[in-house]
């Protein structure tokens, strides 16, 4: 049965939530009064749509329904997860939290997205919640901070694990969790730093995002700092910077104070730097970068990779149908061109993904390579019949035209989101020994998976263009 989030405040981050339970297959409701609130959140979630599905190598689940309530307790009917993202004011997340915890049963997670609020705070006045903390852009960064009850906060990490996030229980509630404490040291010291003329609100960015900002991302802090302490590791690290500790490199809990001619500074030299690019330009940019960035990890599973692995391992395989589907995606957007289509090289990469799909599926899968064995492609030819759009979805079934012998011919269909074949590949490949580099027939487990579907396949019609030569006319 679809599971059903409820969004209370749909700003920046409740939209950023809707986004993420949606596009995971939730339904999802939404009270706001702003009466801007579905045209802000419609623009969040069409940013979600370019950038969420675009980590992923298999598809997402059908998008959920979408809906808008004047009324609380209609839009808390029925949810599995109720997640309130209203102003950072004690006061109203009191009265906020102890409606929701009279309408909600039970079993329904009740989670504040307070960026600094401990859950003692949050249910001084008698509420049921728990601290579920995200970070913006919510529907891409998968960093959920859980505090509160031990019980609760389990419940709720398996949920947020099958959308995708990484929930990181925080083992004793403290003000501003644990990201936020460095994020509001970062940023008192890069007030003091604008304030006292050292740097611009550019140069300090230019001074994140060229160098510490790119490694935080892969290793974070200390494992960067045991490297950076050499062979002999953090012991050598903490014995050279150790000493730093007494002299004046932070101004840490000296705040500067807080004056309008302040807020004048940072916001005119950030308007100076920014300007140029609207706020949804500047989102954009940043979910194009995450996703390049997200997808690099992707291959070494360290940090966010490694959470995009294993939701993708959960995320369901595509249904059986005649012929198997051996991909079944949405278009990245990095996968188009200057003619705003999917480039010609990105047929080549789903054709080759639907190779690798298949050679699994008749056993010569990663510890079957691991052993020793595989199959070389040694030709391809590929036939360009439609455009395909970023956002598409894209699925392709593969026909088996030979499998005998050490002899692999398929033939991938490239569908596009109406069952529309955009394009076909016809591979031919070559079962090899790696140690040899040379071609030898499959083991007999392998050949019999493989000739099983080829004679399955031999009762199609020879797919329309296999055997083509390029050029050919009709
Ligand atoms: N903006 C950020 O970078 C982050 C914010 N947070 C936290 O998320 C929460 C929300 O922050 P933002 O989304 O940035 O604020 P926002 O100002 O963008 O959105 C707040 C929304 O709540 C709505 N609202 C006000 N009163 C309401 C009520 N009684 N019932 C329902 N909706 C109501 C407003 O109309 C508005 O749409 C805060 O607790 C904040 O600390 C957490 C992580 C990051
Ligand atoms: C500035 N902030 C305290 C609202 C930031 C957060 O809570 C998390 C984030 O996304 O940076």
């Amino acid at each position: 049965m679809t599971q059903k989030a409820c969004i209370v405040g749909g700003g920046v981050i409740g939209g950023g939530w809707a986004a993420r339970f949606l596009l995971n297959g939730w339904d999802v409701a939404v009270f706001d009064p702003d009466p801007e609130a579905e045209r802000k959140i419609g623009e969040v979630i069409a940013n979600a749509r370019r950038s969420l599905p675009s980590l992923y190598d298999k598809r997402l689940p059908d998008e959920g329904k979408l809906t808008f309530h004047n009324d609380l307790t209609e839009a808390a009917k029925g949810a599995d997860w109720i997640q309130e993202s209203v102003p950072e004011r004690l006061e109203l997340k009191h009265k906020v939290l102890g409606n929701l915890t009279e309408m909600a049963s039970p079993t329904t997670v009740i989670g504040s997205s307070t960026s600094g609020f401990k859950p003692s705070e949050l249910c001084a006045e008698g509420a049921r919640a728990i601290v579920a903390h995200p970070f913006n852009p919510v529907y891409l960064l998968p960093l959920i901070e859980l505090v509160g009850d031990p019980g609760e906060t389990a419940r709720a990490a398996e949920i947020l694990r099958s959308i995708g996030m990484f929930p990181l229980t925080v083992r004793k509630e403290i003000d501003a969790h644990i990201a936020d404490r460095f994020l509001e040291a970062v940023w008192r010291e890069a007030l003091w730093l604008v304030k006292d003329g050292i740097a611009t609100t550019e140069e300090i960015d230019e001074a994140i995002r060229m160098g510490f900002g790119l490694r935080w991302a892969q290793m974070g802090l200390f494992e960067t700092y045991r490297i950076a302490g050499g062979e002999a590791g953090m012991k050598h690290f903490m014995a050279q910077f150790g000493p730093c500790l007494t002299w004046p490199w932070t101004k840490l809990m000296d705040v500067p104070e807080f004056t309008d001619e302040l807020v004048d500074l940072i916001a005119g030299q950030s308007d100076d730097q920014s300007r140029h690019l609207s706020i949804r330009e500047l989102e954009r940019l940043r979910d194009d970068n995450l996703v390049g960035m997200m997808r690099a990890l992707k291959k070494s599973g360290s940090g966010a990779g490694g959470v995009l692995v294993a939701h993708e391992k959960a995320l369901a395989n595509a249904e059986p149908a005649e012929l198997p589907v051996t991909v079944d995606r949405q278009i990245p957007q990095s996968w188009t061109d200057y003619n705003n289509h999917m480039n010609e090289a990105h047929y080549l990469e789903a054709g080759a993904a639907a190779t690798d799909r298949f050679m699994e599926l008749i056993g010569a899968d990663a510890d079957y390579i691991a052993s020793g064995k595989s199959y070389f492609t040694v030709e391809n030819h590929l036939r360009y019949l439609d455009e395909l759009k970023a956002g598409e979805r894209l699925t392709v079934t593969t026909q088996v035209l030979q499998g005998e012998g050490k002899k692999m011919k398929l033939f991938h269909f490239l569908k596009n989101g109406d069952g529309k074949v955009a394009a076909t590949m016809e591979t031919m490949l070559l079962h090899v020994d790696l140690t040899t580099r040379a071609s030898c027939p499959p083991p007999p487990e392998v050949e019999e998976k493989l000739t099983a579907f080829a004679k399955a396949h031999t009762t199609l019609p020879v797919p329309d263009g296999a055997g083509r030569y390029v050029g050919q006319r009709g």
